[in-house]
């Protein structure tokens, strides 16, 4: 029970030592997001404070507190770090610490020409070290995608929205599935959307969705492609292509990720082993065709 859960693993904060500055994002009528300060005696550091605005029904005061109770049992320099709540006093707040640029999606739009293909795969190895964290506490995320990964002011990504996972309630992306459940199509494994069996291995199909989206700096995944399309054009084994200038050999990590089988997707580990080897080595991304030492320089 979230209610009481939180109480036991979450640090209840005074809500007199939180300043808010601004609202940076707005969820369902009832959330909002604010950047702010968080006063411990002399000095502040700064927050996010995601606020649950009094009315709230209590399904949206429980996912509220569950995603607080989940980020409490995290510890990883990947994954959003939870400072504390406030509960005893209206609005119920999560505070966690701030990530000056915002969502990975939104970050990587309009920047062609700033992000050398080297820093991307420095970034995709973070998001790969915390989905493989994730992994190791058998915690299943279910909705990683570049809108979920906040990046801070050195370019650290790491996972965030996690209470939303148990149910995508608010992701603007999730849609009903004949079924009934709810699902971002295009980042889900074909045995979610046919069977809704979520497992880390579908985490990994997600995260090759990750790595196009953060390629393709922040380019929609299949495009204006329809739902009913992607789904039909997956099954007869159709994938998404390399992105402008993406390196032929992680075009293929994605594609292994994209392994319709299950158990034939690399473990998380596999991921950051291969994405160590390109960072260091950048002349093993060199493309099977034939380059010059510019390509080296554009690979940073
Ligand atoms: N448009 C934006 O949301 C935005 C823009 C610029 C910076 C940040 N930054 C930013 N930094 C940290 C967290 C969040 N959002 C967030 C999340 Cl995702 C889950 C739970 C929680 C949060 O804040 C407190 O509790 N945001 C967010």
């Amino acid at each position: 029970d979230p209610h009481n859960g939180v109480k036991e693993i979450a640090t209840e904060l005074d809500q007199t030592k939180i300043k808010i500055e601004c609202v940076i994002g707005r969820g369902r009528w009832c959330l909002t997001v604010c950047r702010g300060k968080l006063i411990s005696g002399k000095t502040s550091i700064p927050v996010a404070v995601k606020r649950l605005k009094e009315g709230a029904s209590l399904i949206d005061h429980t996912n509220f507190l569950r995603e607080a109770c989940t980020m409490a049992q995290f510890d990883h320099p990947n994954i959003i770090q939870l400072k504390g709540v406030v509960t005893k006093s209206i609005p119920a707040m999560i505070i966690t610490e701030f990530m000056e640029n915002g969502s990975l999606d939104k970050f990587l739009q309009g920047k062609v020409n700033e992000l050398t293909a080297s820093r991307l795969l420095e970034m995709l190895r973070g998001i790969a070290s915390g989905m493989n964290y994730l992994s190791s506490i058998k915690y299943i995320h279910r909705d990683l995608a570049a809108r979920n990964i906040l990046v801070s002011s050195d370019l650290v990504c790491k996972v965030s929205d996690f209470g939303l996972s148990r149910t995508l309630e608010n992701d603007p992306q999730a849609t009903y599935t004949t079924q009934g459940g709810k699902i971002a199509l295009r980042w889900t494994a074909p045995e979610c959307i046919r069977f809704r069996q979520f497992t880390s291995a579908s985490d990994v199909w997600s995260y090759g969705i990750v790595m196009w989206e953060v390629m393709s700096y922040g380019e929609k995944p299949y495009w204006d492609m329809s739902n009913e399309v992607v789904t039909e054009v997956l099954e007869d084994g159709y994938r998404l292509p390399a992105p402008e200038n993406c390196p032929v050999s992680i075009h293929n990590l994605m594609l292994k990720c994209w392994s319709y089988e299950a158990k034939r997707r690399p473990h998380p580990i596999e991921i950051i082993r291969t994405l160590d080897q390109f960072i260091k080595q950048p002349n093993l991304l060199l493309d099977t065709k034939s380059h010059d030492a510019s390509e080296l320089d554009r690979l940073g």
